[in-house]
């Protein structure tokens, strides 16, 4: 799915929170906010998904204006794994990824075999399959976190957006969620800290107090330059012998003085 974004702006307090924001998502790829906190990417994420009150500019989904769009046609379309979501304490796994299906269920197609299909396939996808009769209120944070990428899976979105979504998993987790992002067939945006994981994204946008200050491919977007002046760090670049790809070392900057 396509997305443009023209002049997205959010204001709180008098202070810009996203300021002047466009931007153009091609289908298919995957796309990686980052920035230091509160530089204004969740709240940007929000605002692509048309989830902010009293927002500037406009978002075009395949070239149709989200704001004509109902809850429901936006949620056949996205689906938004926000940071730290919650969900009822009462569900299983099972009922908390069942949610997902709701945009497509009406009185004409209740909830029926494809839709478990549907569920099961999100599950396993993520990795709680095996979980899947345990109650909300047992699970880790990590299980939680999985339990919101199978609901969004089980959504079936042609654009699914991700806040920082590896927070709370354990290093194998981390590794088989954005290996399972990057081999889904849908546009992803997904806000990321880690920048040695970004590099992985087809394209990167660099946040800072609000603005898009740099947008284009993670190597030459993700500069020692520009990770000194906007993340406060300077970088060693290395090459992982077992790919050739690149690997950052992050050093402080009172450790270099
Ligand atoms: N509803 C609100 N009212 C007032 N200020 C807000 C509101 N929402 C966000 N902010 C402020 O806007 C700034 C950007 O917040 P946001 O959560 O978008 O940043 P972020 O880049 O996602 O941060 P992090 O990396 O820490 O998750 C922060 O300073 C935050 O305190």
């Amino acid at each position: 799915m396509k997305l443009s974004a023209s002049d997205l702006g959010w204001c709180a307090g008098g202070r810009a929170i996203v300021d002047g924001v466009s931007l153009d998502i091609v289908p298919g790829e995957t796309f990686g906010l980052v920035g230091p906190n509160g530089s204004g990417k969740s709240t940007l994420l929000r605002l692509l998904a048309g989830l902010m009150p009293r927002a500037r500019g406009r978002v075009l989904l395949d070239d149709v204006p989200m704001e004509g769009m109902s809850r429901r046609d936006i949620a056949r379309r996205v689906a938004f794994v926000e940071q730290m979501a919650d969900t009822s304490e009462a569900l299983t796994v099972r009922d908390a990824v069942e949610l997902g299906r709701t945009p497509w269920l009406s009185a004409l197609s209740p909830f029926g075999y494809e839709d478990r299909r549907i569920v099961t396939e999100a599950m396993d996808a993520a990795g709680m399959g095996h979980m899947e009769d345990h109650a909300w209120a047992t699970l880790s944070g990590g299980e939680r976190q999985r339990v919101h990428i199978a609901r969004a899976l089980a959504q079936r979105p042609r654009l699914l957006m991700l806040d920082e979504p590896t927070n709370h998993l354990d290093i194998h987790h981390q590794l088989s969620l954005l290996r399972l992002v990057s081999k889904l067939r849908v546009t992803v945006i997904m806000a990321l800290h880690d920048l040695n994981q970004a590099m992985n994204c087809d394209r990167l946008g660099v946040m800072e107090q609000g603005r898009l200050v740099a947008c284009g491919a993670p190597g030459d977007v993700l500069s020692p330059e520009l990770v000194a002046s906007i993340f406060r760090v300077h970088v060693t670049a290395l090459t992982d012998p077992a790919d050739n790809s690149t690997v950052f070392r992050f050093h402080s900057l009172e450790d270099r003085r």
